[in-house]
């Protein structure tokens, strides 16, 4: 009998997620939202409040800071003045708060290295996430770039990762998705594509333990390696 392959053998691109996974997004976030609030007359919130809100893209977040102060008939009420307002606020200062996690270049540029294709898939809406991503250096990387308003479904649906796979001409199998919240995991399960997760970002409040994944890394650059070591050996013959 032969062991099963390692999930990362073969795998010729990655897609990689953007909020809490490349960027540390919560302080621009924090920003645009407490000027929304207080536009509509709403207390300030804290970060951490906000953490937990982020990875289902804008409308679910608007909804979520609305939830703290409204019942449902009130946050539809509330809710075009607050995206409005949000949009306008949060793409004054895209960028300005948000820093790179450790290793994001290096990673990228390893990945690189080693021949494989780049996506980002991101729930952030492709208006803010092309001039983030361009204002940190790191547009360069990707062969593509989708938002969570690319398409119909955004992640945990596996539309977005699907379609990455189409874009590459590659197999779900070949194709592995690094991301930091069970979004991310459960679009790539969905889709069949193997995933990574990393540690640091934004998964709704959970441990990023209790989400199913093909390995946990530390940083971009570990994913790297652990793809590396796994293209190149026995068994990826
Ligand atoms: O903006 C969001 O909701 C999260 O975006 P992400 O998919 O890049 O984590
Ligand atoms: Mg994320």
């Amino acid at each position: 009998m032969t062991a099963a392959a390692h999930p990362l053998c073969g795998v010729r691109a990655a897609i990689i997620d953007l909020d809490g996974t490349m960027l540390d997004t919560v302080p621009d976030f924090h920003v645009a939202i407490n000027r929304m609030r207080d536009e509509l007359g709403l207390p300030a919130i804290t970060a951490e409040q906000i953490k937990n809100m982020v990875g289902k893209g804008s409308e679910n977040l608007i909804r979520s800071v609305l939830a703290l102060d409204h019942d449902d008939a009130g946050i539809e009420r509330h809710f075009t003045d607050a995206m409005d307002a949000y949009q306008r606020h949060y793409l004054a200062i895209n960028g300005h708060h948000s820093t790179l996690y450790p290793d994001v270049a290096a990673g990228l540029a390893e990945l690189k290295l080693a021949g494989l294709h780049l996506a980002c898939v991101t729930n952030k809406p492709l208006a803010f996430a092309l001039p983030l991503l361009k204002l940190k250096e790191l547009d360069g990387y990707f062969d593509v770039i989708y938002g969570g308003d690319s398409f119909p479904k955004k992640k945990p649906d596996p539309m977005p990762l699907q379609k990455a796979c189409e874009f590459f001409g590659l197999p779900p199998a070949q194709v592995v998705a690094i991301g930091d919240s069970s979004n991310d995991a459960e679009a790539a399960r969905a889709a069949g594509c193997p995933v990574l997760t990393v540690p640091y970002g934004y998964n709704h409040g959970a441990a990023i333990h209790e989400t199913d994944s093909d390995g946990i890394v530390d940083t971009l650059l570990h994913a790297a390696r652990l793809i590396g070591l796994h293209n190149n050996s026995a068994d990826s013959a």
